[in-house]
């Protein structure tokens, strides 16, 4: 077994971000990243706190929004249209999920997909199924660098995706089509899934059930890839996939912490600074 080690990649890809971003600089752009979080969710402020820290420390414009719970869908809705139009922000984020009383779709529908740094707007999803994505969500497009970097091959080789979530299965897969992939999407109800993740080349996993899958559903050799985030009664995180039990079964595998989560984040900063650039041309 070998370790694939997002945080390593991450810190790596920040260097040459930092980089880009003090190019922009000398052309009077600084990228700018806002990030609009509703209510007081814990889990959601430590990521909120993660990413102000990494746009800072590559340089970049950062701010959070801090909205109270009980704030109205068309006082959120105004300050995104406001967003959209000032030239500080290229990368506009509405942290997920929403209080109850805020429609998710009405909300992802009101950023300008040109600062749609998530890749959640319909546009943005619609463009990515049609071959010519502008904005790609972060995670799956984190987990594609992963790939990249331990020259995992793609073409050709059986990937199976545990979860369709808009938000990482269905652009995984996707992104694994593009790649020339062979992609079975699998999730909860699926049947004999056991039976669908043996055949995996590759395996993302992205189900949100704590250590769901074990020894007996991954292929000897297989690449396994861990999007899990599941902290239980003492605080610890694990992944959606058993790491003790699968580490020696796969040739390569994700981390929890450490593996798909920094490299999201990275991710998010990227494509900020690609909307910036784009300004240039
Ligand atoms: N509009 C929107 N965009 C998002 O990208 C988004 C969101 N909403 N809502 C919440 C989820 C969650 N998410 C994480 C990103 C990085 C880590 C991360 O960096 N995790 C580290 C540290 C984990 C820890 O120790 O707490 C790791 O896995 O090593 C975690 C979680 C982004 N999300």
């Amino acid at each position: 077994m070998k370790l694939i080690d997002g945080k390593a990649l991450a810190a790596k890809m920040q260097a040459e971000l930092k980089v880009r971003v003090e190019k922009l600089k000398t052309f009077g752009i600084v990228p700018g990243l806002i990030v609009i979080l509703v209510g007081e969710n814990p889990a959601s402020q430590i990521y909120v706190r993660n990413k102000e820290r990494q746009a800072t420390a590559i340089g970049m414009k950062s701010s959070v929004l801090r909205l109270p719970e009980e704030i109205e869908e068309v006082e959120l809705l105004n300050l995104i249209e406001t967003l959209n139009n000032d030239d500080t922000w290229h990368g506009i984020l509405v942290q997920l999920p929403l209080p109850a009383h805020i429609s998710e779709e009405k909300v992802l529908l009101a950023i300008t997909p040109e600062k749609d740094v998530d890749g959640f707007h319909p546009m943005n999803m619609g463009r990515l199924w049609s071959g010519n994505p502008l904005m790609i969500p972060s995670t799956p497009a984190g987990i594609m660098e992963m790939l990249r970097e331990y020259h995992v091959e793609l073409s050709g080789k059986r990937a199976v995706v545990v979860g369709r979530s808009n938000i990482v299965g269905k652009p995984m897969a996707q992104l694994l089509m593009m790649a020339d992939a062979t992609v079975t999407i699998a999730h909860s109800r699926t049947k004999n899934l056991s039976e669908l993740t043996r055949q995996a080349d590759i395996l993302v996993v992205a189900i949100g059930q704590d250590r769901f899958i074990g020894r007996n559903d991954v292929k000897e050799g297989a690449v396994v890839i861990d999007v899990g985030m599941n902290r239980d009664e003492n605080g610890k995180l694990h992944g959606d996939v058993d790491f003790e039990q699968v580490k020696d079964i796969a040739s390569l595998i994700t981390p929890v912490p450490g593996g798909v989560g920094p490299m999201t984040i990275t991710m998010l900063m990227e494509q900020t600074l690609r909307a910036a650039e784009r300004k240039l041309k």
